[in-house]
């Protein structure tokens, strides 16, 4: 009995009539004609705890038409894809392949990597990078020979130096390789601000940028709440102890993954969802302004390498259109420089 290749699902009836072809009868004399829409494949790589975050919460959002699903365990591959085409009848119409072999992700707009080694509980993210370095070299060249015009996003961590390694393996010029970054950090801050302060989320407006890490930087002033400036409003206030309670926040904000690491052993749904967002913005072209890792080498005095991290940047079809010219005081930069040189410690370690 012939077997579609991405469901394993029989097409053939009992007596071997082929039911695709018998439902429905044509009201053309000629094909119909082919949609206007575009037609949007991501790729996802690395189908555990965040990659299938990733991909449920693209599918939810009825971003693509086709999602494939690449992992080096065939088993725990073929379940998970059969486990969301068993959803299909509530959700967005969408073509989930899944294999080993990269030949499927051909022709992905987006191809969104989140293979390899997580951090346990205690662990920094730096710490993964030898592991998840030789990973990539087993990830990336395929990707590029199937999908030459794709963006890539990546995910695994530590997520600045790895999207640095894809940039290098890839040949990509640097708009269309970018990291999740601190977009993850950004969220849990506003978060934390909006529980703080029992507003909106959405009307938080506030930057985490740098590395994702331990020298992330936050960005005092780019804070409002419903478009009033934090800061100011605080000083002109004088409630000065709230610069602590911010501070605090931060801190807290820092702390957030290994918190999460040690009470549930991996994080996943705020990643899966700041990914989405990632994509939407790409797939739609909507130019909106996310905190991501970039090619950050010349921005607010980084000089002493090829370094990617984040900073407010615009996304759009083809990846990143520019990076914004925030204001930085001068401690804020000189933040941003110390993280720069953290990441780049690292990555001077690495063969590549
Ligand atoms: N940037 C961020 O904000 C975040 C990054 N992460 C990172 O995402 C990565 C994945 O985390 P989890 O999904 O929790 O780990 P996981 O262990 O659940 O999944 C990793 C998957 O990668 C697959 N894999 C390993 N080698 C592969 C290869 N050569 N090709 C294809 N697939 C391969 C494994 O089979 C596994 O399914 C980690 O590096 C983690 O630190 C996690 C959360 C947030
Ligand atoms: C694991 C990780 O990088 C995070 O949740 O921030």
């Amino acid at each position: 009995m012939q077997k579609s290749a991405s469901s394993g699902v029989s097409l053939l009836g009992p007596g071997g009539l082929d039911l695709t072809h018998s439902f429905f009868t044509s009201i053309l004399n000629s094909a119909p004609p082919s949609p206007t829409k575009r037609h949007n494949k991501v790729t996802v790589v690395g189908a555990g705890n965040v990659g299938m975050a990733v991909a449920q919460t693209i599918l939810t959002q009825d971003l693509v038409d086709e999602l494939v699903l690449v992992d080096a365990l065939p088993d725990k591959l073929r379940g998970e894809m059969l486990d969301l085409q068993h959803a299909a009848a509530f959700l967005p119409r969408t073509k989930i392949h899944a294999s080993t072999e990269y030949s499927v992700t051909a022709g992905s707009d987006l191809c969104i990597v989140t293979a390899g080694a997580r951090q346990v509980s205690g662990e920094s993210r730096l710490n993964l990078v030898q592991r998840n370095v030789s990973l990539f070299r087993s990830i990336i060249p395929p990707l590029v020979q199937h999908s030459p015009a794709c963006v890539i996003l990546v995910v695994s961590n530590p997520v600045d130096v790895l999207t640095y390694v894809a940039w290098k393996l890839s040949g990509f010029p640097a708009n269309r390789v970018f990291g999740s970054g601190t977009n993850l950090d950004s969220s849990r801050f506003r978060f934390l601000i909006a529980d703080h302060l029992d507003v909106n989320a959405h009307d938080v407006q506030a930057y985490i940028v740098g590395e994702h890490g331990d020298s992330s930087v936050a960005l005092w002033s780019s804070i409002s709440v419903g478009g009033v400036p934090v800061l100011s409003f605080l000083e002109k206030q004088e409630i000065a102890y709230e610069r602590v309670t911010l501070e605090k926040i931060h801190k807290a904000v820092i702390e957030s993954a290994d918190e999460v690491i040690r009470l549930k052993g991996y994080t996943s749904w705020a990643i899966g969802y700041s990914v989405a967002n990632l994509a939407r913005s790409i797939l739609r072209d909507q130019r909106k302004v996310h905190p991501v890792s970039v090619l950050a080498k010349g921005f607010h005095g980084i000089h002493g390498g090829e370094v990617f991290l984040s900073l407010p940047s615009q996304l759009g079809r083809g990846g990143v259109i520019g990076v914004t010219n925030i204001h930085l005081t001068p401690k804020e930069a000189q933040h941003l420089r110390d993280s720069a040189t953290a990441i780049l410690e690292v990555q001077n370690q690495l063969p590549i």
